[in-house]
C-alpha cells in the first residue's frame, strides 16, 4: 500500500488587505493527500493560489483554518526548533525566489543544507550533479554574479544533494532554457522513483502532463484533481474554469 506523506484538510487562508478593511479569503477550504513518491502538479491561472497553497501545505505559512500534516506530522504545531530541524532533514523547497544566500558561492549554497545537518559533503558528487544539470558558471563563484537561469539550478542542485522525503517547488524551471527544463524534471522524476514526493507549482502544461496527478486552481478553489494528465485534459480543465 502506498504511503500517505501529505494530507492537507478543508484549509483557509485569509490575509489583511492594506491593514483597513476585514481580512480577504485568498484560498477556501482545500483539501489533498499525496503519497510517497508521487509527482504533483499545481496549475491554474496567474492569481488563482498557487503560491500561496504552496506555501500553506509545506508549513511556511500557517493556514487560517484547516490541518496540514507532512509524514504525520503537524508542522504549525512545532515548536520553531523542531520545525527548523523537520524542514531541514525531511524537506526541500526550491522557491520562486530561489531564496539563496547572495554572499556566499555557489558551492556553499548548495551545501548549505548538509552542513546544517552536520553531514559529509562529497564534493565529487556536487561536482557531477552540476555536471550533470549542465551547470557551465563556476561554483566558487558568488550566487549574486549568476545568472537567474544559473541560480535556479543552485537552488535545484541544493534540493537534490538534501536528501529530503518531500519536495515543494515553485515554478522550479521558469528561468531555464528548454534542453535544462528537461534534465531537471529528469532528474526530480528520478527522485520519484526513489519514494520522494514532489509537489510542484507550474504554468508549464507539459510539463504539468509528465507528472501523476494534476490538480487545478481558480480563485483560491480546488477545481479538479486529474490523475495522470494529459496535456489536452488539463487545456481542456483550464478552458473550463474561464468560462
Ligand atoms: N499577503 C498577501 N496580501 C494580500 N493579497 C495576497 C497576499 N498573498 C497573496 N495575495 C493575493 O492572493 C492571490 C493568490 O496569490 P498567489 O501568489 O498564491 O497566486 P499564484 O496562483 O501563485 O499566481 P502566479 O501564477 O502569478 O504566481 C493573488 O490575487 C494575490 O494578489
Amino acid at each position: 500500500m502506498k504511503k500517505q506523506v501529505i494530507d492537507v484538510n478543508q484549509i483557509t487562508k485569509q490575509v489583511a488587505a492594506n491593514g483597513k478593511h476585514a481580512p480577504v479569503e485568498i484560498l477556501h477550504g482545500i483539501s489533498l493527500q499525496a503519497n510517497a513518491g508521487e509527482f504533483l502538479s499545481i496549475v491554474g491561472p496567474s492569481g488563482a493560489g498557487k503560491s500561496t497553497l504552496l506555501n500553506a501545505m509545506s508549513g511556511l505559512s500557517k493556514p487560517t483554518s484547516g490541518e496540514v500534516h507532512l509524514l504525520g506530522q503537524d508542522p504549525y504545531r512545532l515548536r520553531a526548533s523542531q520545525a527548523a530541524e523537520f524542514r531541514r532533514k525531511q524537506i526541500g523547497f526550491i522557491f520562486q525566489n530561489y531564496n539563496l544566500i547572495p554572499a556566499l558561492p555557489a558551492f556553499d549554497n548548495i551545501v548549505l543544507p548538509l552542513r546544517l545537518a552536520h553531514k559529509n559533503v562529497d564534493r565529487q558528487k556536487v561536482a557531477a550533479l552540476l555536471k550533470q544539470i549542465n551547470f557551465a558558471a563556476d561554483p566558487s563563484n558568488f550566487v549574486s554574479n549568476l545568472s537567474g537561469g544559473e541560480q535556479q539550478k543552485v537552488a535545484i542542485a541544493r534540493v537534490l544533494v538534501a536528501n529530503s522525503r518531500i519536495i515543494f517547488a515553485d515554478e522550479p524551471t521558469g528561468a531555464l532554457d528548454s534542453i535544462s527544463r528537461q534534465i531537471i524534471f529528469g532528474l526530480l522524476r528520478h527522485l520519484t522513483k526513489q519514494g520522494i514526493c514532489i509537489v510542484m507549482v507550474t504554468h508549464d502544461i507539459e510539463m504539468a502532463a509528465a507528472t501523476d496527478k494534476a490538480i487545478t486552481l481558480r480563485d483560491g478553489r480546488l477545481e479538479k484533481v486529474i490523475n495522470q494528465p494529459t496535456a489536452e485534459a488539463l487545456f481542456q480543465a483550464l478552458n473550463e474554469e474561464g468560462r
